[in-house]
């Protein structure tokens, strides 16, 4: 999943972004594993050596802001929704933040830091909505989760993740799993639902392990009304291991090539002319369209052993498929 930065030392006393110990499953991880050539790991500022804390300043990736954590609410059996909202005086101006960035969140009682993304960016109040998940011996994760309103946390950013360019793609399909959608929930937020005449059609194509892991509402309720409401310019389809009794939109199994292939929109123009005439369209090669897929979930969902689109990812369940289907390395980035 999420590729994890580099991060050495803050002021005189040691950050480590490192997890506790080697792990055979979720983030830490996969976060370690590096995905394609063009990941976040290479991409992340080397400014965290010495970052200070500094006060009355707009955030910035070089240094720590306090901010105020303003709500803590249970979200599913291991996940919250955590607000955090950023004093008025260091708040970004909007144009200065391009989808998909993250801020590293410091727990400054065991001097670790790791990246999250707020789910909708900032708004002008300073605040920021992250959905976090904690892992039995997770570090940060439970730390945030243990934290109640009026606490003060430290925080640096924004730090983009990867960057959305315009008129660049005919199609993005998003691939998460877990809490690998909010990257997908910020592009949501920031560009797909901003721009419901373009021409880019994306699809999300979005699996937790059960119902009560779905992402809440407070994510899901938007992504489904906006499909319903502009559904060729966005689509949703949510997949549970077992079948979710309150939500019609999940089906049950996992994401898989079928599920992706049936994602591409059919092109009308290469399909013969009785084809056309009754209905009929064709999946062209994908290596000659303008289509990019951005996936980002748990290790098991996406990476099985080394090939292509980065070590471990093309022989997974995922990258397995989008290797079958003839993507170019290119089109591909695994968040
Ligand atoms: C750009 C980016 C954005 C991200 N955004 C989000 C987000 O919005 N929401 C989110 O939830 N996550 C996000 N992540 C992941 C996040 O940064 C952390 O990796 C995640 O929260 C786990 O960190 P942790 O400190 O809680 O767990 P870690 O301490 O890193 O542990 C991770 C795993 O290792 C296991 N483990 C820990 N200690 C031990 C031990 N001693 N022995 C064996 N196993 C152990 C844990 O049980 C867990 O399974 C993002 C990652 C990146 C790179």
């Amino acid at each position: 999943m999420w590729a994890r930065a580099s991060l050495r030392h803050a002021h005189t006393r040691n950050i480590s972004s490192k997890p506790a110990a080697s792990r055979s499953s979720s983030y830490g991880p996969a976060a370690a594993i590096l995905g394609i050539a063009a990941s976040y790991y290479f991409f992340s500022p080397d400014v965290s050596r010495a970052a200070p804390t500094v006060e009355d300043q707009v955030l910035s990736p070089t240094y720590f802001t306090k901010c105020s954590i303003t709500s803590n609410e249970n979200s599913g059996p291991d996940t919250r929704l955590v607000t955090v909202t950023v004093p008025a005086k260091s708040i970004p101006s909007t144009s200065s933040l391009h989808p998909i960035w993250s801020v590293y969140i410091k727990d400054d009682a065991i001097q670790v830091e790791r990246p999250y993304t707020p789910l909708g960016g900032i708004d002008s109040d300073g605040r920021m909505r992250f959905w976090i998940k904690k892992y039995p011996r997770g570090e940060v994760g439970r730390w945030l989760h243990s934290k109640i309103v009026g606490d003060v946390i430290e925080l640096r950013g924004p730090l983009q993740t990867w960057r959305w360019q315009p008129d660049t793609w005919d199609e993005v399909i998003m691939i998460s799993g877990g809490t690998g959608i909010t990257p997908f929930y910020q592009l949501f937020h920031s560009v797909i639902s901003q721009m419901p005449t373009s021409s880019t059609c994306f699809t999300l194509l979005h699996s937790s392990k059960t119902e009560d892991e779905l992402p809440p509402p407070a994510i899901l309720d938007s992504l489904i009304s906006y499909a319903k409401e502009h559904p060729s310019n966005f689509r949703v389809r949510l997949f549970v291991d077992t079948p979710a009794a309150d939500i019609p939109e999940a089906q049950t199994g996992r994401i898989g090539r079928v599920d992706i292939e049936r994602s591409l929109r059919k092109d009308v123009s290469s399909s013969t002319w009785l084809g056309r005439l009754l209905g009929q369209t064709e999946i062209p090669d994908l290596r000659q369209r303008k289509v990019l897929f951005l996936v980002c979930g748990p290790e098991p969902m996406l990476n099985a052993i080394a090939g292509p689109y980065g070590r471990n990812f093309s022989q997974g369940p995922v990258g397995g498929a989008l290797a079958e289907l003839g993507c170019r390395t290119d089109q591909v980035y695994k968040l």
